[in-house]
């Protein structure tokens, strides 16, 4: 087995893939900031854009040379050359905004929805069954699989270089900026932020069994809200555990406290362990995620150092799968029926946390 192989750090993409329109549903800091530069940067194609407010989407599309500017989705949906929507708009709108495009949208091939994809297990298994019956490609964005850290430990794993998996730990002390929209959730930090992590365990260990969680709210944000800092234990049959503190207050790093702010994740298997830093915090400095890990044939430290950020360059990857996968027609990794099982944990997790109760991920994906 070789000890230091090329780590699969982003995923690779075919030439051509600017076949594919792309319309742009919404204009807010996910489209504008992430979306649109690391499309750029990929050479995808972006034909168009609608938003609630015209005037918004006039104003991203002349920033980001952007084409066409639609009054609103029905328009958008009446052009041809749009193959492809990639939807940034708050979660409580997606679900409305899938079935308008699912109706529609006759000349739709592909949509690329964000995360959480509803705010219910029922809701997103509805908008999975319904671009399903309309032979629509649904992926969700689920990004931190295409941070370059997380994706290279995935290949770590994938080549057996750390063994078995036997603990897996995320440290998040990070403060998120909670958009307006936010307020109006019946969860702000499990199904907004969390969600990247449960996935993450997912994409590294498979499905979870059950989960065990506790919350509390975080003492800085001043609106109404239930589950702000979240610890959870993640049990799979294999025998590991995960388990992540989503630490959203971090202390009074804001109120005049010095700050200790980042987020450090390790996978410890039979045979290697792997550490790494999300460099996400610094946004929008460019800090490069890290990646180290020894094993016991090697007994150092490898530490391979690529130069790509999470936000906004795993972007990328999520549309990037969505474009192969329509491309050689499979289903994506990151797609609708895979993301089910991470809505389930997610909807697990805030009823653990809320019930202060075990709960099997089956309870939710049987209901
Ligand atoms: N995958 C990831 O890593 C991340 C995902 N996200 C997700 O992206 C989504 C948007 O977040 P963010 O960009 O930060 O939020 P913003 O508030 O910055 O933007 C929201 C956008 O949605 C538009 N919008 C709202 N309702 C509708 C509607 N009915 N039809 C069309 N457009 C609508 C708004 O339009 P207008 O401006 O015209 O009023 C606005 O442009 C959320 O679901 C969030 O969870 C966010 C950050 C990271
Ligand atoms: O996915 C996310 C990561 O960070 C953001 C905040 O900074 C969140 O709002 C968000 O939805």
């Amino acid at each position: 087995m070789e000890l230091q192989p090329e780590l699969e750090y982003e995923i690779p993409l075919d030439d051509g893939l600017d076949q594919w329109g792309i319309g742009v549903v919404g204009s807010g800091f996910i489209i504008s900031d992430c979306h649109l530069p690391a499309y750029r940067d990929a050479g995808f194609r972006v034909l168009g854009i609608s938003s609630l407010r015209e005037a918004r989407a006039r104003e991203v599309a002349a920033q980001r040379t952007i084409p066409r500017v639609f009054a609103n989705l029905r328009a958008m949906l009446d052009d041809s050359d749009i193959r492809v929507i990639d939807i940034g708009v708050p979660p409580q709108h997606q679900p409305d905004i899938i079935r308008e495009i699912v109706e529609h949208g006759r000349h739709v091939r592909g949509i690329l929805a964000q995360k959480p994809l509803a705010m219910s297990y029922a809701a997103a298994r509805e908008m999975v069954q319904m671009c399903a019956d309309a032979g629509i490609t649904l992926a969700v964005n689920q990004n931190m699989r295409h941070d370059q850290s997380v994706r290279a430990c995935q290949d770590l794993l994938d080549r057996k270089l750390l063994g078995d998996p036997v603990l897996g730990t995320i440290n998040m002390r990070a403060i998120p900026h909670w958009m307006p929209w936010s307020e109006q959730l019946d969860s702000l930090s499990t199904y907004v932020m969390s969600i990247h992590h449960l996935d993450t365990f997912r994409y590294w260990f498979g499905d979870p069994t059950r989960v065990m969680a506790s919350t509390r709210t975080d003492p800085r944000t001043q609106f109404s809200h239930t589950d702000g800092i979240n610890l959870y234990i993640l049990e799979f049959p294999s025998g590991c555990r995960a388990s992540s503190w989503d630490d959203v207050w971090t202390g009074p790093a804001r109120e005049g406290s010095a700050a200790d702010i980042g987020i450090s994740w390790r996978v410890e298997g039979t045979k290697g362990l792997a550490r790494g830093t999300i460099g996400w915090p610094s946004y929008p400095e460019r800090t490069p995620s890290t990646l180290d890990y020894t094993t016991t044939a090697a007994e150092e430290w490898i530490c391979p150092r690529w130069d790509k950020v999470w936000f906004p360059d795993a972007f990328r990857g999520t549309m990037g799968e969505l474009l192969m996968a329509l491309t050689h027609d499979i289903e994506p990794s990151i797609s609708g029926q895979d993301n089910l099982k991470t809505m389930a944990l997610v909807e697990a997790t805030f009823a653990a946390a809320r019930d202060h109760r075990v709960v099997e991920l089956a309870e939710i994906l049987e209901t």
